[in-house]
């Protein structure tokens, strides 16, 4: 059986404990991986330290950005191991894999190799009330060592999202993936040794959250923590850091809505809505939960998106037209489908799913589960007021704007929304006042890497993409010289 194993200071390390990698679609081992133990953190830490004062401090930003453009080349010339590693981890469709995680892996290296070319600093012309004259001027410097904790749902995309704008501002990285997802990390530091990359200054550490996450965070030796996972988590790293006060980025999870106003065009509205509840089988936190629909298209809108949730194809990751694989683990499936139950307890009414599908074949052991919509149930109940991360919404009727934002709003998180309405003025009108960190009109998970990105409430801190993420990375130092005249 195949070992993963850790990469530190340009050598794969094997800890001698192991726990298993399951492929969600049958529920069979498919690899062994090699849980890191404290010496091997240290050891990753201490190499970071030695590789950022080291030869990695000698580079020019060019010399970076040459570099992490070689490491986008090698990704996509490996690119079919790196699709088949993330299926066999997640279970995702092929189309998904293929259109969406990998190469935006790839594009995320590609993105900040260019992007921390043109970053700038600041400077003034200083005149003090005495006369005297100064320029002051900034320079960005690394801050240092990086834990990069990156969570299961988009594995290669979300760790390369930290990883690629960290090393481009010269930082070193140690990356702690999802215990459930280590395989593209693996291959992502086999490309990190054969385009040169200095040793130490990439290092990955395989593990369990409780275990290796938080001996990681909570080192004196790593300067930095930028994290994509549970807002539960985000509170324990919070607590871990705090003693040493490391600067955090933080994404983390949402209680998204939708809202389709009177104005709609409802077609579009129903396919944007399937697609923002349903991909990924619900697990990108920015997936819809919560669906406010203006009374006069209630019911239509019902009935359509139900159809269209029925039409759903789900099933292995390479069959023809399958849009849903399985949940990410057995246990996440546990968690999804308790939410299905508490729903009914809650007096919800299950418009379709609300279970697991047979398949009678393998697959019956795996952790696929229904598209499922509710209805029925008030803002209040905790099926819509706590993160699910599965394949379902609730469906809800609503009157008038004002009282749909502040229902909207009703939520302790606040990452995203999309709104569905032709009439231009109110979407302007409306997006202004959801407390959410991102709102898209008439369409759903449409990325620009430059726009900031990031969540308000217990959704995150800070933002990334773009200049946010370069800023975060990079450690801004002024400095003052006097001007003799
Ligand atoms: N992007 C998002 O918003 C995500 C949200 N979630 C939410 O989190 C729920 C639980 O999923 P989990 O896999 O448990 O997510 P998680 O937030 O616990 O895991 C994300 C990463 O954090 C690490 N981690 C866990 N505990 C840690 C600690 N104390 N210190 C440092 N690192 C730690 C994990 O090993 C993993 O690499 C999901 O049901 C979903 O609601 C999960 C994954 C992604
Ligand atoms: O950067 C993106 O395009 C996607 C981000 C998704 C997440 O952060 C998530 O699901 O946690």
């Amino acid at each position: 059986m195949d070992i993963l194993k850790s990469y530190i200071n340009g050598e794969f390390v094997d800890s001698g404990e192991y726990f298993d990698n399951i492929n969600p679609v049958n529920g069979e081992v498919i690899a062994g991986i090699a849980e890191a133990d404290e010496a091997m953190i240290n050891h990753a830490i201490s190499s970071a330290r030695k590789a950022l004062y080291g030869p990695w401090s000698q580079l020019s930003v060019n010399e970076r950005s040459a570099l992490l453009h070689k490491v986008a080349d090698r990704m996509a010339e490996r690119e079919q191991e790196f699709i088949d590693a993330e299926i066999a981890d997640t279970g995702k469709s092929l189309f998904q894999v293929k259109t969406i995680d990998i190469p935006r892996g790839t594009a995320n290296f590609r993105f900040f190799a260019d992007q921390v070319k043109y970053q700038g600093g600041e400077s003034f012309v200083t005149e003090t009330a005495n006369g005297e004259k100064a320029l002051n001027y900034s320079v960005n410097k690394p801050l240092g060592v990086v834990a990069v904790i990156s969570p299961w749902n988009l594995p290669l995309l979300l760790a390369t999202w930290k990883i690629a704008p960290a090393l481009a501002c010269g930082n070193c990285v140690i990356l702690k993936p999802s215990e459930e997802t280590s395989s593209t990390a693996v291959l992502l530091a086999q490309v990190m040794d054969e385009v040169g990359m200095p040793k130490g200054v990439f290092n990955l550490i395989l593990g369990r959250g409780k275990a290796v996450g938080d001996k990681l965070t909570s080192a004196p030796g790593i300067d930095a923590v930028t994290f994509t996972g549970a807002s539960a988590t985000g509170k324990q790293i919070m607590k871990s850091v705090a003693e040493t006060v490391k600067p955090i980025s933080f994404e983390l999870g949402g209680k998204n809505a939708a809202i389709v106003f009177a104005h709609a065009d409802i077609a579009k509205a129903i396919a944007g809505i399937t697609r923002s509840s349903f991909t990924n089988c619900g697990q990108v936190c920015l997936c819809t939960e919560k669906v406010y629909v203006h009374r006069s298209l209630f019911t239509p809108f019902l009935e359509g998106l139900k159809q269209a949730a029925e039409n759903i194809k789900i099933g292995y990751p390479l069959e023809q037209d399958v849009f849903m694989g399985p949940l990410v683990s057995r246990l996440h499936q546990q968690k999804v489908l308790a939410y299905y139950q508490l729903a009914r307890e809650e007096g919800a009414e299950v418009v379709t799913g609300g279970g697991v599908p047979v398949f009678n074949d393998e697959r019956d052991n795996g952790c696929f589960i229904q598209p499922t919509i509710l209805t029925g149930l008030e803002d209040e109940a905790r099926v819509n007021q706590e993160e699910i991360f599965g394949p379902v919404c609730h469906v809800s009727i609503f009157d008038d704007e004002a009282e749909v934002i502040n229902r909207v709003n009703n939520t302790p998180y606040g990452l995203a929304a999309s709104i569905w309405t032709e009439h231009l003025t109110q979407a302007h009108r409306v997006a202004a006042q959801i407390e959410v960190g991102l709102v898209w009109v008439n369409t759903w998970f449409l990325r620009d890497l430059r726009a900031p990105f990031g969540g308000v409430k217990l959704s995150g801190i800070g933002r990334e993409g773009g200049e946010h993420s370069l800023a975060f990375y990079s450690e801004p130092s002024n400095i003052c010289i006097k001007i003799d005249e």
